[in-house]
């Protein structure tokens, strides 16, 4: 009998690892796919394996996307102070919900959950960067103060799991120039892009007073 995996084992076997470590060039791929009824409605979740930052980044489909024109899609950073604990600092949250019955109530959609927490700094550095904010930084003058850039993420991933699923071009969910940008420049056909609207409140009116002067957000 085969000896039970320790935690540390969990995420990858080490064949999987070593083979995507080894391999030349980035490496996208379908790991699992199964049903994923929720409160939004009834999707397909599919996890991938990459061998850039070797997270488990994870797709939410609705219907049969592959081959299909203008497919509403939400590229979505992980956030988990606003997706899952409700914070008020951020939209996050909101945005992801919003997201979730756009592409419950379209025929089609796609929200890829992209593991780029804190727009790719991580959890723990976005803690240090809201102990920041809490003495009167905004949200871009703390990543600088702790020597990030304002924004770390990358869009090969993502782009390469749309390619995986296969709609021939998306309309984009974001406020978000730069995310349109990006995906572009990684040869994604966006027909369209669609707002994501959301309301302010007190605790996130200056992150995203921020977020539309510096970082050009469509606010
Ligand atoms: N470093 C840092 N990251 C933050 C902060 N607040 C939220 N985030 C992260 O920002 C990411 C979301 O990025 P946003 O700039 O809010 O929005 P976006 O994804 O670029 O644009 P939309 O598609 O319109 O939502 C998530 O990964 C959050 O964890 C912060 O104060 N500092
Ligand atoms: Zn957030």
């Amino acid at each position: 009998m085969q000896s039970p995996l320790s935690a540390a084992q969990l995420e990858l076997s080490d064949t999987d690892r070593a083979r995507l470590e080894k391999a030349d060039g980035l490496v996208v791929e379908k790991y699992a796919e199964a049903n994923l009824p929720t409160k939004h409605g009834k999707f397909r979740i599919v996890a991938f394996v990459n061998n850039l930052d070797f997270k488990e980044h994870i797709a939410i489909v609705n219907g049969d996307v592959a081959g299909k024109e203008a497919v509403p899609v939400r590229v979505h950073s992980e956030c988990l102070t606003g997706d899952v604990f409700g914070s008020l600092k951020c939209d996050c949250g909101e945005q992801l919900d919003r997201a979730l019955d756009v592409v419950a109530d379209s025929e089609l959609g796609i929200i890829l959950y992209m593991r780029q927490e804190g727009r790719g700094i991580g959890l723990a550095n976005k803690v240090k960067a809201y102990s920041l904010q809490d003495d009167g930084m905004d949200t871009v003058e703390a990543n600088l103060h702790l020597g990030f850039d304002d924004d770390l993420r990358d869009y090969s991933v993502a782009a390469e799991m749309l390619r995986l699923l296969g709609p021939k071009s998306i309309e984009l969910i974001t406020n978000n120039p730069r995310k349109v940008e990006g995906l572009e420049a990684e040869g994604v056909e966006i027909t369209e892009r669609r707002a994501l609207k959301v309301l302010p409140n007190p605790h996130n009116v200056r992150y995203l007073e921020t977020k539309r002067k510096k970082s050009g957000h469509l606010l």
